[in-house]
């Protein structure tokens, strides 16, 4: 599903509105019907209290539009203006008549009004700023967020949080709008899925509001939101006629002196994901560990006993995958780079491989092209510098992937796959995930699906999303806390079974 920038909204919506010959308010009716809709549904008409607060803008203005739904199915009102400008939007203005029509007096509140009250059983509607937000709000709406937030109700957004802008950090971490449900119109946001501005939602939904389907076809998108329908399409099915030459002979280089675990989670997790045979290269302490816990693996070792010194490859690999528990000892290093030199096909680089990078950057000439990185927050901080903000992070590390014809993996809540400035952000995993050799476990995933031939932008998005299902899976058995790296691997199985199951329901209206 594409990720549009605020600018793209607005421009499908004056597509819309020139190509199907409507006026601006008629969206905003889609708009509003949509959500109460949506109420409506779940309510039926109960007698509990909504609290709208509704803006002077069009986010307002679809709250206006929704108070008089609400009104005329029953439903127990207030309506809140939230006066922050003298410009309102005609078609907020249209509505606020439309309302008053039906005797509908909304309460206006200025900088010097007191707060209403708002018990923790009412339901509060936030459409006080929507995509529209280019500024810090103002104190007094500040607080007036703030006091929507401390008093516990259920609150619906109407399209984003109010006060969450949607290309930097919020102004005032105070000032925006903690939504228990976001209904947003059309296409999902960036802001929603990184961890300065996604912590303010806690679930979302999109709402189809009719925007018209060729500008939505057509317009390229930086974002994509990846979710089965696409992975699905990614999927190689494994033939009839295949034997294991087919998927291909993948290698783990890594692991140091108390660290060879992390090559027998990337080993496992491999297998798991299908590669047809699997070499780990250790330092000598890891043979005996790696030969009695993973009976399938083969085996290579360094003539060094605690460290990796020189990789040699007596064959040539179809995947590797590098760095896990590697160390960064100076004979390391040494190994590292000669095997950059000598790989000319991309590889999988982990862990301290990007740590030896970002220490001596002159190296990152050597990775082949297409090479795939995988660092978390640190790791890629040490090799992109510190950023401001998500935003820039973002700018930053796809100024890196382009300029080192990188597929760079951003781990995280919402781990994002940037490859030639396009970014993929992927919809499974859960914070169970946080948890020793997560990280090993995905590079090992990875990795198995190169040598069964994705490319490498395939098995990034590919690996990434199989990575988060499998995790998913084991935490609905055995929750968050428990969760080991080793219950990922256990769960890659059933995450390919549910990959390739038959949509249900709701995934099919999402595609
Ligand atoms: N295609 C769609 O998705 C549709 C969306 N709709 C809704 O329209 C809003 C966006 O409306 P807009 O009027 O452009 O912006 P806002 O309502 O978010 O903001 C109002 C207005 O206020 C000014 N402003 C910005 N920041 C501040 C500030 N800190 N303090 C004071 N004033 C501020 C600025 O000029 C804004 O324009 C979208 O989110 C949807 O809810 C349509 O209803 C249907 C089509
Ligand atoms: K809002």
């Amino acid at each position: 599903m594409k990720i549009f920038s605020a600018q793209q909204i607005y421009q499908a919506d004056k597509f819309t509105i020139e190509k199907q010959q409507i006026t601006s308010d008629v969206l905003m009716e889609q708009a509003a019907t949509k959500i109460f809709e949506w109420i409506h549904a779940r309510l039926r008409g109960t007698s509990v209290n909504i609290q709208l607060f509704c803006g002077i803008g069009n986010n307002g203005g679809d709250g206006m539009a929704l108070a008089r739904h609400l009104q005329e199915h029953g439903y127990v009102i207030t309506v809140h203006v939230v006066n922050y400008s003298e410009k309102r939007s005609k078609d907020f203005l249209l509505n606020l008549e439309r309302l008053k029509d039906r005797k509908i007096w909304p309460n206006f509140i200025n900088a010097e009004s007191e707060l209403p009250e708002i018990s923790a059983n009412d339901i509060v509607v936030d459409a006080i700023f929507g995509i529209g937000l280019n500024r810090s709000p103002d104190d007094w709406v500040g607080q007036l967020i703030g006091h929507i937030n401390a008093s516990q109700a259920f609150v619906l957004s109407v399209d984003v949080p109010s006060g969450l802008p949607m290309d930097r950090a919020p102004w005032n971490p105070k000032y925006v709008i903690e939504s228990s449900y976001v209904l947003s119109f059309q296409v999902p946001k960036l802001a929603f899925f990184l961890p300065d501005t996604g912590v303010y939602l806690n679930q979302w939904e999109i709402l189809d509001i009719g925007l018209d389907p060729e500008f939505l076809t057509r317009e390229e998108a930086d974002y994509e939101l990846v979710g089965k329908h696409q992975i699905v399409s990614l999927y190689r099915p494994r033939l009839k006629f295949s034997h294991k030459g087919t998927y291909g002979q993948a290698m783990i280089v890594g692991g140091s002196y108390g660290k060879i675990g992390a090559v027998q989670l990337a080993s496992n997790a491999c297998l798991s994901s299908g590669a047809g045979l699997v070499t780990a290269f250790v330092p000598q302490c890891g043979y005996h560990s790696l030969q009695t816990a993973v009976p399938e693996l083969m085996v290579l070792t360094d003539t060094d006993e605690h460290c990796i010194t020189e990789i040699s490859m007596p064959f040539a690999p179809k995947a590797v995958g590098i760095g896990m528990g590697l160390g960064t000892k100076e004979p390391t290093i040494k190994a590292f780079k000669d095997f950059l030199k000598q790989m000319e096909s991309p590889v999988v680089v982990d862990a301290d491989g990007l740590n030896i990078l970002a220490m001596a950057p002159h190296m990152l000439k050597d990775v082949p092209p297409q090479s795939i990185f995988t660092p978390h927050p640190k790791e890629l901080e040490r090799l992109i510098g510190t950023w401001t903000d998500d935003f820039e992070k973002l700018e930053k590390a796809k100024a890196f992937s382009i300029s080192h014809d990188i597929v760079l993996v951003i781990k995280g809540a919402h781990t994002i796959v940037l490859y030639k400035g396009k970014g993929y952000v992927n919809t499974t995993g859960n914070p169970g995930m946080a948890t020793a050799g997560s990280g090993d476990v995905l590079t090992g995933m990875v990795t198995g699906l190169m040598a069964q031939g994705y490319t490498s932008l395939e098995a990034a998005i590919f690996g990434v999303y199989l990575h988060g299902l499998a995790g998913d899976i084991s935490a609905s058995q055995n929750g968050y806390e428990a969760l080991k790296a080793s219950d990922i691997v256990n769960s890659i199985g059933r995450a390919y079974v549910e990959i390739l199951s038959p949509p249900d329901v709701e995934e099919k209206e999402q595609e």
